[in-house]
């Protein structure tokens, strides 16, 4: 009976739940399909990525193989000298077999007995064909191109391909580019490396880390310029052309007209070169501390120019507030002052020479032409600041300024030059400081004063002229109208001798060219003429 009922009770059961499991069982049954074709297509899968990855790998590798040659033919046409060499070396071991080391000691001494001879017989053209490329090759691998990378990364001039950054900062970056180092040029003073800049450089970016290159380079030197788009040349001086004493450069022994009136050699500069100033067409302002060597740049241009002083091409003009300097040459001045009255009378004079030249030329030429009739008048100023700021009256001062800057702005194209010299260079000294357009910046006792001499930003861009050492006279930075960088230069050393030879060059029969100042302009300078004819001009009290 009891039986009965539990079988009748699980029959209910089923009856009521049966399709429930019916429905468990179908799932489950499902699941375990589901799992079952699952691996199957996990296996099918992986087959299939098998097959892709057969396929794959030849092309990928043809893929790889051309990527490498292409590379590979660039870095041939990159450096083609090494690449002719070894492609000439392969195949001379094809030819006749590798030689024995006697053969390759051989070849090696006939090699280096053969350059000996060149470099003794021949040392110029050993030096230009072999020696620089050489050292030049050397110093790129050995010296600069491992460290490279290094060095463009820790000074920041590298470009970053930024995909996004958090706005923590953190930034994702898909490639840098380092600007690239295509060539070394060296000689035994300078390594020249000329670098292609990655897109997004501008040289600025490179002249900016000029300081941190002199570091990086372990040099007192670093210069940079921009010889075409997208490159710039990095000079890095390794050995001082200027250390030592330059003497004063033999006057030139010509005839007065072939005497180059626009550029006058006076020196050297730190590559080499000759060290020139426009004395026909420029007004020179050389700026030094007591010692910087400012005679040198009065008497250097003075004997180059010295053949067209004797034949009658150019006359001098002095003005010397401490009398000693010029005085030494007096026969060869046309007028030799030295105070702020001298100084007054001689611009007088020189404005109503001007004044006349100017009446003459009208509507002939725009420029005259420099003759015995027309010569340059050549105007030098030693110690401009006494003249300008520390001697006579203040009316006596802004008077001598109206008056030179009236010769230097209307003089160029007239054949007046002026050249100054002074120690302090601050505008309130030198009041016409813009109206030169040449400057030499020679040893000053601040940073800011290169700048005062050479323009906004100068000092920045590697002329430190307030670093010159005291043992460097006559070594300066020079910036002229056509030049962004300024240029470490070193004048000739004038010695007395010299001066001596200058005299007897310039007046070979021992008869002065000097003449006293007219009376009627030192009159007028007094304020007791009439301005020597320059009606309107300024006029000048006595000095106390
Ligand atoms: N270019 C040069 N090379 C080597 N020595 C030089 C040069 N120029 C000048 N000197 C020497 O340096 C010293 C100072 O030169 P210099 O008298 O020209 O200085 P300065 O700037 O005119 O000074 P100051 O303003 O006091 O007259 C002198 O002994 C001179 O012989």
């Amino acid at each position: 009976m009891g039986a009965r009922a539990d079988v009748s009770t699980v029959v209910a059961w089923l009856n009521t739940h049966g399709t429930t499991l019916v429905w468990l069982a179908v799932v489950l049954v499902g699941v375990a399909v589901l799992h079952k074709v699952a691996k199957l297509l996990r296996a099918a899968g992986e087959a299939a990525r098998l097959v892709v990855w057969v396929v794959k790998v030849p092309f990928l590798g043809a893929w790889w193989a051309g990527k490498g040659l292409w590379w590979l033919g660039r870095q041939a046409r990159r450096f083609w000298r090494t690449s002719l060499g070894l492609v000439g070396a392969g195949g001379l071991v094809l030819l006749v077999g590798a030689p024995s080391a006697g053969v390759v000691a051989t070849v090696a001494l006939v090699a280096g007995i053969a350059a000996w001879c060149w470099w003794f017989a021949w040392r110029e053209s050993f030096t230009r064909l072999v020696g620089m490329p050489a050292r030049g090759w050397w110093r790129h691998w050995a010296v600069y191109a491992p460290r490279w990378g290094r060095w463009m990364r820790r000074l920041g001039l590298v470009v970053k391909d930024v995909i996004s950054e958090t706005s923590e900062g953190v930034q994702t970056v898909a490639a840098v580019a380092v600007p690239r180092l295509v060539r070394v040029h060296s000689d035994p003073w300078w390594d020249t490396l000329h670098v292609a800049l990655a897109v997004g450089q501008a040289p600025e970016d490179v002249t900016a880390k000029i300081s941190h290159l002199r570091t990086a380079l372990r040099s007192d030197r670093v210069l940079v310029r921009e010889p075409a788009p997208g490159v710039v040349d990095i000079a890095v001086q390794r050995r001082d052309l200027l250390a030592t004493t330059i003497p004063a450069l033999p006057i030139p022994d010509v005839a007065g007209d072939q005497v180059d009136l626009k550029a006058a050699t006076i020196g050297r500069t730190e590559f080499g070169e000759p060290f020139t100033v426009p004395l026909l067409g420029g007004h020179l302002l050389g700026a030094g501390e007591t010692g910087g060597g400012k005679s040198s740049l009065l008497w250097c241009p003075i004997r180059a120019v010295a053949p067209a002083v004797r034949d009658g091409l150019v006359r001098l003009w002095g003005v010397d507030p401490k009398v000693l300097e010029m005085a030494m040459c007096r026969p060869i001045f046309h007028r030799l002052g030295t105070g702020p009255i001298d100084a007054h009378a001689i611009l007088l004079e020189l404005l109503d020479l001007l004044e006349q030249r100017k009446r003459e030329l009208a509507g002939a030429a725009r420029q005259v032409t420099i003759t015995p009739d027309t010569p340059l008048e050549l105007l030098f100023l030693d110690e401009i600041g006494a003249l300008l700021k520390y001697l006579g009256t203040r009316q006596q001062q802004a008077v001598l300024a109206q008056l030179l800057a009236l010769v230097q702005t209307q003089g160029r194209a007239l054949g007046f030059g002026v050249a100054a010299f002074v120690q302090d260079p601050s505008k309130d000294t030198v009041p016409v400081r813009d109206l030169f357009p040449n400057r030499v910046c020679l040893r000053v006792r601040t940073s800011s004063q290169v700048d005062m001499v050479l323009g906004e930003g100068m000092r920045d861009l590697g002329a430190l002229a307030d670093r010159i050492p005291h043992h460097l006279p006559g070594v300066g930075y020079v910036r002229s109208e056509d030049q962004k960088e300024a240029l470490r230069v070193r004048a000739g050393h004038v010695t007395d001798g010299d001066l001596a030879d200058l005299v007897s060059v310039v007046c070979p029969d021992g008869q002065s060219l000097n003449a006293p100042i007219p009376e009627k302009y030192l009159a007028a300078a007094r304020g007791d003429g009439d301005g020597g004819g320059g009606a309107g001009r300024p006029k000048l009290r006595p000095v106390a």
